[in-house]
């Protein structure tokens, strides 16, 4: 058979290195990607521009040539066209100019995702960035190189948004965050998390502005210098966009059928409604545990799963996804926050009925040395009448975020509070306490 990937960045390399290592013999694999470079990982970029890393190199995690040594065809800076599905034929431009066809028994789209760009006017500034390529992280590199980039605005205090605001606070500039929502990473915690972030940011130095929505770029001979919005009007001298991704499901044009959000609608096999053709990643939606509904959750942690298990599907090996919890974490200024599945936020939105418990105490018993002990404030949200686990949030300076995996495992089972409550969790005053905030949280939580 011959398999065809479109986007090999992690969800199309999961999947390649998938069909090789299982489907190799007897089978032709071919990779397409239009950019330069692939398996940057994107999550690195705020580490490296905020110097908490000195180089941006070990980002990349694999090459074009790991791919020809296992027998894989890959084209870079080759950019798909289209797709003849009734022929079964992929067209592409390569970097000179030629026309590429492809021929395919099986498709795999990993097209991925692009950032949502705000359409206001100025847009075509020197100076305005988005934040996903690793061309673009460079170029947000050396913005806050020049000294004369003294003041930088962030647009959109999701996650991207709070890790660049960190990195170019980290850089010695001065930072304006601003999100249409009333607190940062709206979309993944409840208030009494978030504002534990927005005061972490405020402590070092970054001015937030919520409630605000962007309306204009100002600039000054063609270079940016500050922002409007509908609250005031604001000095930058760089502007970065981070407001969110939406899928970037071109090539299926109204052959494939789509989500709400425009991601290609896939089985939990991830095939599309195309027999022959299979959508990873970004581009794709995937199945909520939480929500025990399809969902789009674009992370490379759910790009990578969905990369192996379409292929396995691909090559004819019927196995299904495990569904996602959407589980993320933050560590910025060293206040660490994870969560997984829904917020309370997000259950009311989705309208799933839920009851839920706070808890806070110290990780390690008070006898312990301060300096290794901290405060950990948890939340468990469960549905009501069955006391379904459906969410967790947690928020320390110690380092807590392994046990985030737990709950992840939890939501994907179906637990339920009860089955918590008891749960055989050790005891170890160099780790936790006896009466640790997940039993008390469990134990002390309404389940009526
Ligand atoms: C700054 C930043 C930080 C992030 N941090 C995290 C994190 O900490 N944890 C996490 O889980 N996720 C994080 N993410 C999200 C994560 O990077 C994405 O979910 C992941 O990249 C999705 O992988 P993908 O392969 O599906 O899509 P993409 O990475 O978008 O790759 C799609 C590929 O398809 C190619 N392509 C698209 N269309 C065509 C075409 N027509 N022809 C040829 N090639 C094409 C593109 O060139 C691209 O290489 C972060 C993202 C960014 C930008
Ligand atoms: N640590 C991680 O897990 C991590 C890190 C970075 C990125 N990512 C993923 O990458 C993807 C992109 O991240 P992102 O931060 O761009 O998106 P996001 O969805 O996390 O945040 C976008 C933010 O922009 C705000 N916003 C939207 N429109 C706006 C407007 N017109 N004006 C002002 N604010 C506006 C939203 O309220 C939201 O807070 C997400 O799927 C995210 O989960 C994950």
């Amino acid at each position: 058979m011959k398999f065809v990937i479109v986007g090999t960045n992690h969800a199309g390399i999961a999947a390649a290195n998938t069909l090789l290592d299982n489907y190799g013999e007897g089978n032709e694999v071919v990779m397409i990607d239009r950019n330069t470079n692939l398996s940057y990982l994107g999550c690195g970029t705020a580490l490296w521009v905020g110097r908490q890393i000195d180089s941006y190199k070990g980002l990349f995690y694999t090459k074009p040539e790991d791919f020809e040594a296992k027998g894989a065809r890959i084209s870079l800076e080759t950019s798909v066209d289209r797709v003849d599905f009734d022929k079964k034929v992929v067209y592409a431009t390569s970097k000179d100019g030629k026309a590429i066809e492809e021929s395919y028994d099986k498709l795999i789209l990993a097209e991925g995702s692009a950032p949502i760009a705000p359409n206001l006017p100025g847009k075509d500034l020197e100076g305005i960035h988005f934040l996903k390529l690793f061309q673009e992280g460079m170029a947000v590199d050396q913005e806050l190189a020049k000294n004369e980039v003294k003041t930088v605005a962030v647009v959109g205090a999701g996650y991207i948004g709070v890790e660049i605001a960190e990195a170019a606070a980290r850089r010695g500039k001065k930072v304006l965050l601003f999100d249409a929502a009333d607190t940062c990473l709206a979309s993944y915690y409840d208030e009494e998390f978030s504002s534990l972030m927005d005061k972490n940011l405020k402590e070092h130095g970054i001015e937030t502005h919520y409630g605000e929505f962007a309306q204009e770029y100002l600039g000054e001979n063609g270079r940016v210098c500050g922002l409007k919005t509908d609250k005031g009007q604001y000095d930058a001298d760089a502007i970065i966009n981070c407001i969110g991704f939406r899928p970037n499901s071109v090539l299926g044009g109204d052959h494939l059928e789509r989500f709400a959000n425009g991601a290609y609608l896939v089985s939990r096999g991830f095939q599309t409604s195309d027999p022959d053709v299979f959508a990873i990643g970004d581009c794709a939606t995937n199945y909520s545990n939480a929500l025990q509904a399809t969902t789009y959750i674009a992370l490379a942690s759910n790009a990578v799963r969905s990369g192996i298990v379409g292929a396995h599907n691909a090559a004819g090996t019927a196995i299904e996804g495990a569904g996602v919890q959407g589980s993320n974490g933050i560590d910025i200024f060293d206040l660490k926050l994870v969560s997984t599945g829904l917020s309370v936020k997000a259950a009311e939105k989705f309208g799933v009925n839920v009851k839920y418990v706070d808890y806070e105490d110290t990780q390690l018993p008070g006898f312990m040395p301060a300096e290794k002990n901290a405060t950990v404030k948890i939340r468990i949200v469960y549905e009501k009448g069955t006391n379904r686990i459906v969410g967790t949030q947690l928020a320390s300076h110690y380092d807590m975020h392994e046990l985030i995996h737990m709950f992840s495992l939890a939501i994907q089972e179906g637990i339920t509070m009860d089955k918590l409550q008891l749960l055989d969790i050790f005891f170890l005053p160099h780790y936790n306490q006896p009466y640790n905030y997940v039993t008390m949280a469990a134990l002390t939580a309404d389940k009526n």
